[in-house]
């Protein structure tokens, strides 16, 4: 296994077994505003941003310890958004050249589990690769990435959603997470209102949500060569050109030989919610990832991989609630999610 990217895996090895350095960010964790949210414990406000004490911890320390590789590509996101899509899509791309003989690891793989998370715990390398893939993802909002990113030439894809999609399956993701209802019969745990309440007022891990997208909408403005802007919807509705554009912007475009074989489709069928979604490993498997301490099921990772699943689950004055604020919190900024609430 030679999955090297940098610093960032010994470096977090040591920081999880220091005792010291663990003590320093538990201190300053302690000293932050606290709130309940949606989430299994409470969040912390830090930077204008909510963080369950596990993602704070893990972006203390990449703001401190984190060097990318200028070769490293960042794929980011807030929760929901689509960030295993993501990461398949950008793993499948890089590793086409290794993998179409024999089978790509998405196959036997979490896509968590092909690309970590910069800013959380390490664990042992599952993935069992014999090439150095330089994918790292985080939910980190933008102003508050180490500065080594920002100062680095790596780049850097973001992925957005319809708020109003991202809460539902949120909402989903985290009543499956609750200890005391592992499954999806126990929905009641979290009242699906007192979520919403907590999403509209931003206290969300990673949240508020608008401030998430902004922040990477204005960067990409500023470096579009730096940071490519995705939205879930547009890449539903035309994977294969997104695909493209993704690859190009990664620095590992499709040659037109590649293209007239079909590679193109031939990823964007590897990684469709379909597809993976019927994988064993995504069906039955478990793993230990994100941000946080919890083991998953792979399951949860995929729930219905729809746009305007919403319709299914919010009132319309809920949906036009949060069609209002996304409209104010968006205002002049040129971004716009064209879904209306009663579409
Ligand atoms: N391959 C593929 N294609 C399309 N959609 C997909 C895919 N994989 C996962 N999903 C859907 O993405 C939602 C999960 O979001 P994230 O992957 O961002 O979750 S996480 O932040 O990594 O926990 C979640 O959306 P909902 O179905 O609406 O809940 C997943 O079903």
């Amino acid at each position: 296994m030679n999955q090297n990217h940098g610093p960032t895996c010994n470096g977090q090895k040591e920081y999880w077994s220091d005792p010291k350095t663990h003590e320093k960010y538990k201190e300053i964790i302690s000293t932050t505003p606290q709130r309940k949210g949606i989430w299994v414990a409470d969040l912390h406000q830090h930077e204008g941003f909510w963080w369950s004490a596990y993602s704070l911890k893990g972006v203390l320390w990449a703001r401190d310890h984190f060097m990318p590789q200028p070769n490293n590509v960042i794929l980011s996101s807030a929760p929901k958004s689509g960030t295993t899509w993501l990461k398949a899509l950008s793993f499948a791309v890089m590793t086409r050249s290794h993998f179409d003989e024999p089978a790509s690891p998405l196959l036997t793989r979490l896509a968590h589990d092909c690309v970590p998370f910069l800013e959380s715990e390490v664990r042992s390398n599952p993935q069992n690769l014999d090439l150095d893939v330089p994918l790292l993802a985080t939910h980190i909002p933008y102003t508050s990435l180490p500065k080594s990113i920002i100062d680095s030439g790596c780049k850097i894809v973001y992925i957005c959603r319809d708020p109003k999609d991202v809460f539902v399956s949120l909402w989903h993701f985290v009543s499956k997470m609750n200890p005391k209802a592992m499954d999806a019969s126990a929905l009641e745990d979290l009242h699906l209102e007192d979520a919403f309440e907590f999403f509209c007022q931003g206290y969300s891990s990673f949240g508020p949500y608008w401030d998430h997208v902004l922040g990477y909408w204005r960067a990409s403005l500023e470096s579009p060569e730096k940071v490519l802007f995705l939205k879930y919807e547009d890449l539903k509705n035309d994977t294969i050109s997104w695909v493209k554009k993704l690859a190009q912007f990664m620095g590992y475009p499709f040659s037109s030989e590649e293209e007239q074989k079909g590679m193109v489709q031939k990823i964007v069928n590897l990684c469709s919610f379909e597809n993976l979604s019927s994988l064993e490993v995504n069906k039955s498997g478990i793993t230990q990832v994100g941000t946080n301490f919890l083991s998953l099921k792979n399951s949860s990772f995929f729930r219905k991989g729809e746009v305007g699943d919403w319709k299914n689950h919010l009132k319309l004055e809920m949906a036009m609630r949060l069609d209002q604020i996304t409209e104010q919190k968006l205002k002049g900024s040129g971004l716009t999610f064209h879904f209306s609430s009663n579409a």
